[in-house]
């Protein structure tokens, strides 16, 4: 059943607004970084100031219009109460652009904080990834600021934005910065950073699978990309994939440039995180695809900060799914 305009009104007015708030911010951040402002975590992975900065913007925003709503957010401060240089610096970026009363650096880890949540199934929650990609901001390329409202297990709301991102992929050079947003039974949609006018979006119409391309990550270390390769050659498909970093990958999912995104284990024990895949996930099946895991779950977002339940990603058209899905079972059982 289709859910009235008012559903979630006004969770997605903050969330469009906290999003494109960070989006912004980290569009600054990019023009001015220098690789002293970032850090490798613990599993060697990068994070930057700016995603130290969008996390602590966008939980603020949060925390003052629901503030009974926990959050799980990629990022804590702990690298910042070690380093204070570091913290100086996201805490300039966190008061430049938040548009609001200048914060202590204290005031700003506790915001960073409040995204530790441990997620689960009953009551809500919201998942955020301040940036998603974050390799991707590094090389210039594409990202996302992502954040989705989870309700006793299930999205109910997502909103991605992608900084880098052309408003129409055919047009590699006009307007760059593309919003998605979708709630559950209420479909899904797309606007510039520019208009707040909201498109209606659909996943690719085709049936059969070699009509469309692939996308994937640009890490060969987080999909695998010969077995997806294997897929595609299976299905005959015979146009390059597309390589994306982020989310933005069910972005162009959901506007059909893309008709299938494969992201296909390469470790047996790497659990994939909610804040990677809520909002896409919700954005992909209002635009009226299909998202499972490589066996053809349905993602479970309600087991905690990581889809434990799950292994990979196989999200397509509804008319292709299953024809991937075969393919899939065939090469990797
Ligand atoms: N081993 C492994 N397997 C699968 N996924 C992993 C792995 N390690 C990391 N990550 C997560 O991948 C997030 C980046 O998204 P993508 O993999 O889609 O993009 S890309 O790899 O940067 O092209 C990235 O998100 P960010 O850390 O927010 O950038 C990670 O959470
Ligand atoms: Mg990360
Ligand atoms: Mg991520
Ligand atoms: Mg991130």
């Amino acid at each position: 059943m289709l859910q009235s305009s008012a559903y979630l009104a006004a969770e997605k007015k903050v969330a469009i607004a906290a999003v494109l708030t960070a989006s912004r911010l980290c569009q600054s951040v990019f023009k001015t970084l220098v690789s002293s402002e970032t850090v490798l975590k613990g599993d060697k992975s990068p994070v930057t100031v700016a995603d130290f900065a969008a996390q602590s913007l966008v939980n603020r925003a949060l925390q003052r219009h629901f503030p009974n709503d926990a959050i799980v957010g990629e990022e804590d401060a702990a690298d910042l109460h070690a380093d204070p240089a570091l913290r100086d610096r996201v805490l300039a970026l966190v008061n430049a652009n938040s548009g609001e009363a200048a914060v202590t650096g204290q005031e700003m880890c506790n915001f960073i904080d409040l995204g530790s949540s441990a997620g689960g199934s009953v009551g809500r929650f919201w998942t955020l990834d301040p940036i998603d990609g974050t390799k991707g901001f590094l090389r210039g390329e594409q990202y996302a600021v992502c954040l989705a409202l989870i309700v006793d297990g299930k999205v109910e709301l997502g909103v991605l934005g992608c900084p880098n991102l052309p408003v129409d992929l055919s047009k590699p050079d006009g307007e760059r910065g593309s919003l998605f947003v979708a709630t559950r039974n209420g479909g899904a949609y797309q606007r510039s950073f520019s208009s707040e006018i909201l498109h209606k979006i659909h996943t690719t119409n085709a049936d059969k699978a070699s009509n469309t391309k692939f996308c994937e990550s640009v890490e060969a270390g987080h999909s695998s990309q010969s077995d997806a390769a294997n897929v595609a050659g299976l299905l005959g498909i015979t146009q390059q994939s597309i390589r994306m970093d982020s989310q933005c990958k069910y972005g162009i999912l959901s506007r059909g440039d893309a008709g299938i995104y494969l992201r296909l284990p390469v470790s047996d024990t790497y659990e994939e995180k909610i804040w990677d895949h809520a909002g896409g996930s919700l954005i992909v099946e209002e635009s009226g695809g299909v998202v499972t895991d490589i066996e053809g779950m349905p993602l479970d977002f309600g087991v905690g900060r990581t889809l434990k339940n799950n292994k990979g990603v196989v999200a397509a058209g509804k008319l292709i799914h299953t024809e991937v899905m075969e393919a899939v079972n065939y090469l990797l059982e």
